[in-house]
């Protein structure tokens, strides 16, 4: 084995069921039995799913009557039951075709984790990242690390890069869209002319175009045409918990449910869950209004306002964001889904997030000229509040915690006085 296989192995953080079953690890045996829930079924799965059940409970058990355990394993063990039925009659999707080849526009953080995840999974297969540097290009063929986003991660050997859009497209079975909303439009412009009309696009950038208001499922669309086959991929995501092999849930969105089941067996893996949907518009505004909800989370993180200011602020957001998504057309399980709920708790609360840090820095006073000029990373959510007001007036409802947000990234008003606004607004009832 060569130390660059010896270092991606090591970086491959499995859940080893053995092991942790052997160390008594009982915490550690029920994550892994559940994150192989997802595994295609393997002859000695029965068993060793009763071994999990069994170390799991022998320490915490005691706590229980006797009747209340067996009541618990017997609704445990239907449920692994119907997990592994389920499993034995999925198809996955290497069983279908081969995969041969993934393309990935953008190897920022995003697109080089999806090339990441997916190449880890499927060995054979190569996954392209199409970049404008050449440099970086080198770095990811030569040293096999994106040095510019994710330096301290090996990729795997399967993973490469070229500047050429042409030999990057060519061949792929899918396409991963990760370049950011604002530039997305003439980055589809420049590639158009090479793009099969049946690559399905899967989009996983999160905002709303400022030039015109559209999300991404309007952009993509207008430029290539209505009926290229596009999937947008949603939920909360860091880049760096992806590249960890950290437990993710992630939505695959589609009006096709035929593509959208593809796309979730694509990525779905021991690390990864994937629902489906065919709400395109929920996942792509609750996506897009998290980013601004960060923001303000951030900026009272900043102002050290406190746990209850925190939580109030979250609650707020949530119920702006579900009263713009319904009149969209929102359905209320993809507010409450991964793309909704699950993203504003990871993106608020979550310290890697990028607009979230920006809400920090603004709130402890910094200005946001020198925020953006000191990352080289892109926060959607900056250029997606601007926007946001105009959806308000659009839909007529008020969001007031959202539309702070544009007014403080606009220098119009403070941080503080901002916060100050909000609380003196009418008391009002829940709704
Ligand atoms: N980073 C995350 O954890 C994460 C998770 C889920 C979704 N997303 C979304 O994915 C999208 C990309 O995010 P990221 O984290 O990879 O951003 P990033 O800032 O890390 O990288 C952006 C990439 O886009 C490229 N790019 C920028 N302008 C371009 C242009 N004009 N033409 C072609 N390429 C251009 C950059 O060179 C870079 O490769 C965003 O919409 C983001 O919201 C990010
Ligand atoms: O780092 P952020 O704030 O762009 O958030 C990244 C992802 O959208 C989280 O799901």
């Amino acid at each position: 084995m060569t130390a660059l296989q010896q270092q991606e192995q090591q970086q491959q953080p499995l859940v080893d069921l053995a092991d942790a079953l052997a160390a008594g690890d009982a915490a550690a045996a029920v994550a892994g039995a559940a994150l192989r829930s997802q595994s295609p079924p393997r002859p000695a799965q029965a068993a060793l799913d009763a071994a999990v059940v069994s170390a799991a409970t022998a320490d915490a058990g005691l706590l229980y009557p006797p009747e209340e355990r067996k009541e618990i394993r017997s609704s445990w063990n239907s449920l692994m039951r119907w997990s592994r039925y389920f499993r034995s009659k999925e198809e996955s999707i290497t069983e279908r075709f081969k995969l041969e080849k993934v393309v990935v526009f953008g190897g920022g953080s995003f697109g080089t984790a999806m090339a990441v995840s997916l190449a880890r999974q499927n060995k054979d297969m190569q996954v392209t990242l199409l970049l404008r540097d050449p440099y970086l290009c080198k770095d990811i063929n030569e040293l096999h690390k994106n040095t510019r986003y994710l330096e301290d991660f090996v990729l795997p050997p399967n993973v490469n890069a070229t500047t050429a859009a042409a030999e990057a497209i060519a061949g792929a079975q899918f396409a991963i869209h990760a370049v950011p909303v604002q530039h997305t439009r003439a980055f589809l412009q420049s590639i158009k002319e090479l793009l099969p009309p049946a690559l399905p696009i899967i989009s996983v950038s999160k905002g709303i175009e400022v030039t015109t208001g559209q999300l991404m499922s309007e952009v993509i669309p207008s430029v290539l045409s209505k009926k290229h086959p596009t999937v947008y991929l949603s939920g909360p995501s860091f880049a760096k918990e992806v590249m960890r092999g950290q437990p993710t849930g992630i939505v695959a969105a589609s009006k096709d449910k035929a593509l959208a089941r593809s796309i979730q067996r694509l990525f779905a893996s021991p690390f990864m869950r994937v629902n489906t949907t065919t709400d395109v518009i929920g996942v792509e505004i609750c996506g897009s209004l998290k980013n601004v909800l960060a923001i303000a989370a951030g900026i009272v993180e900043g102002l050290e306002l406190g746990p209850n200011a925190m939580a109030a602020l979250v609650a707020q957001g949530c119920a702006e964001i579900r009263w713009l998504a319904t009149k969209m057309g929102a359905k209320a399980a993809t507010i409450s889904g991964l793309s909704g709920l699950g993203d504003i708790m990871l993106t608020c609360y979550g310290s890697l997030s990028r607009n979230r840090s920006v809400g920090v820095r603004l709130g402890r006073g910094e200005k946001l000229a020198d925020i953006l000029a000191s990352s080289s990373q892109v926060a959607e959510g900056v250029a997606t509040a601007a926007v946001v007001v105009n959806l308000a007036r659009k839909y007529r409802v008020q969001l007031p915690v959202l539309t702070a947000v544009a007014q403080v990234l606009d220098g119009h008003i403070t941080a503080k006085q901002a916060v100050f606004e909000i609380m003196a607004l009418p008391q009002i009832e829940e709704r």
